[in-house]
């Protein structure tokens, strides 16, 4: 059909009694997702797509690879990490992790597979004959190699390249889910960012100007990433003994501060604290809480997230492009329930009714 005007009925159509095809020959490719679905309105679970955003963004920014050749380290170390959740607490037992229970077993035989899929991909940098920059990869394995190093050199670079994996995937992905999450539920503030962008971003994608200028998205993920912070504890132990904020603290124990209770202090941040209310972060983080250093989903001192202003950057480029493509609400599938596996995630994952607009 190539008429013109029936191209432009085509065009001005908004009846959904005119849908995309059922492409039922193409479910391998699309799926259910909003391709092949009629009316151009999809039910998703999003986690599955922040998660493999996270996954590209962070292989393709640290070891030139994508997520695809890298979705086998992810999937194992989310199995990993799922037993952890699990035997947590357990873990100040002495000598228990040294036993052969069922879940070190498991643990084990992961660690294991983890390292090879990690030493695979450094063989392959090492055998390449270029590589198009110098990545964070390639530092590490630089640095093992000129480096004294007490540790060997294969777990060396095995366990900084396993942290970067599990540090810039999870955490980025739920907190892009649980924004969405949050957005969806509150349809006033997605109209609120969307008219942002809108009037902020010329071209398809943000540059680092627009994203600075990007107040009120500022204000709606600071705010969810004080409801539902991905990590739920900052963790220190006392190296020696000390005296820390008029206690003393005898060498080894752990202090431990709980990012929930913290966040969610009526003290510090009013009556309203449990609420999801974007506002209170307009005059930045230090005009929304009593005590500015009482936010902090990325941690604080010298070990605060190395990461902080790149996942900024990212959610606010996929929160971008999610709101300028699409409306979404929540789909009636969805149950709440946020759940501590080592990061704070949507249990049974996030399902949303997505509409191109
Ligand atoms: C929304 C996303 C993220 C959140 C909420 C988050 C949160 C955190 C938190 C709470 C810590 C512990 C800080 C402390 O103990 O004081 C941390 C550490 C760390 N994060 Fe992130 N993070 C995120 C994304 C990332 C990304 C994308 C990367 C890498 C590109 C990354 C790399 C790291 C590293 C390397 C550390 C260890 C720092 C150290 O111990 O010195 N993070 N992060």
């Amino acid at each position: 059909m190539n008429h013109p005007n029936a191209l432009k009925e085509l065009s001005t159509s908004t009846s959904f009694l005119f849908g995309r095809p059922s492409h039922h020959h193409h479910d391998a490719i699309l799926g259910q997702g909003i391709i092949a679905s009629s009316g151009g309105v999809a039910e998703l679970k999003i986690d599955d797509y922040t998660g493999s955003f996270a996954g590209d963004v962070i292989l393709r920014a640290c070891f030139g690879s994508n997520y695809a050749q890298g979705k086998q380290i992810f999937l194992k170390l989310r199995d990993l990490q799922a037993i952890l959740a699990q035997v947590l607490l357990l873990q100040w037992i002495p000598g228990i992790r040294y036993l052969p229970t069922k879940s070190n077993m498991r643990m084990w035989r992961l660690e294991k597979e983890i390292q090879a899929l990690i030493l695979k991909v450094v063989k392959e940098r090492k055998q390449a004959k270029s590589h198009p920059d110098k990545d964070l990869l390639q530092i590490i394995i630089e640095s093992a190699e000129r480096s004294d190093l007490r540790q060997d050199t294969n777990s060396f670079v095995v366990d900084n390249c396993k942290n970067i994996y599990f540090a810039g995937y999870e955490t980025t992905a739920v907190s892009a889910a649980w924004t969405l999450m949050w957005l969806a539920l509150y349809s006033e503030w997605q109209h609120k960012v969307r008219a942002e962008i809108l009037q902020t971003c010329r071209g398809p994608w943000p540059d680092a100007d627009m994203l600075r200028n990007m107040k009120t998205l500022t204000m709606v993920i600071n705010e969810s990433l004080r409801l539902y912070s991905p990590a739920v504890i900052v963790p220190r132990e006392a190296l020696g003994d000390m005296k820390f904020g008029g206690i003393n603290i005898p060498k080894g124990v752990g202090v431990w501060i709980a990012l929930v209770t913290l966040h969610q202090d009526p003290d510090l941040w009013g009556p309203d604290a449990d609420k999801f209310i974007p506002e209170r972060f307009a005059n930045g983080i230090n005009g929304a809480c009593k005590v500015p250093y009482a936010y902090m989903p990325f941690g604080a001192g010298p070990h605060t997230c190395l990461g902080k202003h790149f996942a900024m950057m990212e959610l606010k480029i996929f929160l971008t492009h999610m709101l300028s493509n699409f409306t979404f609400t929540l789909s009636p599938k969805y149950r709440h329930s946020p759940f501590m596996n080592l990061v704070v995630e949507p249990e049974f994952g996030i399902d949303l009714f997505v509409t191109r607009l």
